[in-house]
């Protein structure tokens, strides 16, 4: 008997490329015996806000969406309208949904307290990343991380159940409204790709099981900011022009990310002098595409040490951040620490 070419490889039916996220979602749940399901919930809350932030990115050149809300976040950056637009869609999802207790964001100063003693789950969220690239209609993204609370479910929330290093991360992910939109996340079993199918409603399974590439061609820094950076950096960009590597950079983190996991390659954001402690911050922006490069063999450092190994001080902390193939940041960090006495060539 013939078997139908259609039929989906099923001794793993969650990787056939075209599953939904609802289904590998439900699929994937039974690699946790002890899952009751809150976080799969959770996983599809975030997915429906996405949808509807899609729908509101695609026409903002349309509509009076575009262009600066008129106030600052506590970063003192000008809030587009559509940063204020996604922080709420996404807060309403959040909240909605009932498996959260606490939400960090990049929009809010303090974090947001949902007096729903009941829910497990701490999310720390940008809900658009890339602002500048808005309204010229270049890619730009959403990113979060899921924790686990630490105090028991029922009692308050307390800076021990927001303030944990990435490493203790349950699932984190990205958004990235894009030429396609896509979803990439991890529960810690790999990371996974989907690309959203509008006129489905429907993320469907893409990039199954995403391998960084170990080495790549591809650095992406704000070379604008040279002039800031410390020696080791310099010599390391050097070192790659040398080589004839590719310098791509959009300036959305998502995207830039993005495009070096799936090819090769390597993002920098170091310390400079406007950002002594680099630009990114560590709770809703390092530590979620930290957990999502390790998952798919790459790396993430500070310059010193593992991303995921830092232990949270401040909400809005930033961190350096150089991530992507493993033998890039790898090479970086060997740059970034030989001690400036003993660097000689390159000065400004
Ligand atoms: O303009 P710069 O200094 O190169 O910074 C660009 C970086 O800042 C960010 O826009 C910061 O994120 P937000 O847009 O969420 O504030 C990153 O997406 C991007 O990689
Ligand atoms: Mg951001
Ligand atoms: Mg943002």
């Amino acid at each position: 008997m013939k078997t139908s070419p259609y039929q989906p490889d099923q001794t793993n039916l969650a990787y056939s490329v075209g599953v939904t996220l609802d289904r590998f979602i439900k699929l994937k749940q039974s690699d946790f015996p002890f899952a009751s399901g809150e976080l799969s919930q959770l996983l599809r809350d975030i997915a429906l806000a996405a949808k509807i932030v899609n729908r509101e990115t695609n026409r903002a050149g349309l509509s009076n969406i575009g262009g600066a809300f008129g106030q600052t976040n506590v970063q003192g950056e000008e809030q587009q309208k559509l940063d204020v637009i996604a922080n709420i869609r996404f807060m309403r999802a959040l909240s909605k949904g009932g498996e959260v207790c606490a939400i960090v964001s990049e929009e809010e100063d303090e974090v947001i307290d949902l007096q729903n003693n009941s829910g497990k789950y701490v999310v720390a969220i940008d809900p658009l990343d890339g602002s500048s690239n808005i309204d010229v209609n270049i890619s730009i993204g959403t990113i979060f991380s899921i924790y686990r609370r630490k105090t028991p479910v029922g009692s308050p929330v307390t800076t021990e159940d927001v303030m944990q290093p990435g490493n203790q991360q349950v699932a984190a992910g990205y958004v990235l409204y894009g030429s396609s939109t896509m979803l990439v996340y991890t529960t810690g079993c790999g990371t996974n790709g989907f690309t959203y199918e509008a006129s489905l409603g429907e993320f469907f399974l893409s990039h199954p099981s995403i391998q960084a590439p170990k080495d790549g061609l591809i650095y992406s820094i704000n070379e604008g900011l040279e002039y800031e950076w410390q020696t080791g950096i310099k010599n390391y960009v050097r070192a790659c022009k040398e080589r004839k590597f590719q310098s791509r950079y959009i300036g959305s983190l998502v995207a830039d990310f993005h495009r070096n996991l799936l090819k090769g390659g390597i993002y920098l954001y170091p310390s400079t002098l406007k950002n002594p402690n680099g630009k990114l911050r560590l709770l809703y922006e390092a530590n979620a595409l930290a957990f999502l490069i390790e998952q798919a063999g790459g790396k993430a450092s500070d310059g010193g040490g593992r991303i995921l190994d830092i232990q949270p001080e401040s909400l809005h902390q930033r961190t350096p951040l150089f991530i992507g193939s493993s033998a890039m940041v790898e090479e970086a960090e060997q740059f970034i620490n030989i001690p400036e006495s003993q660097i000689t060539g390159i000065s400004h």
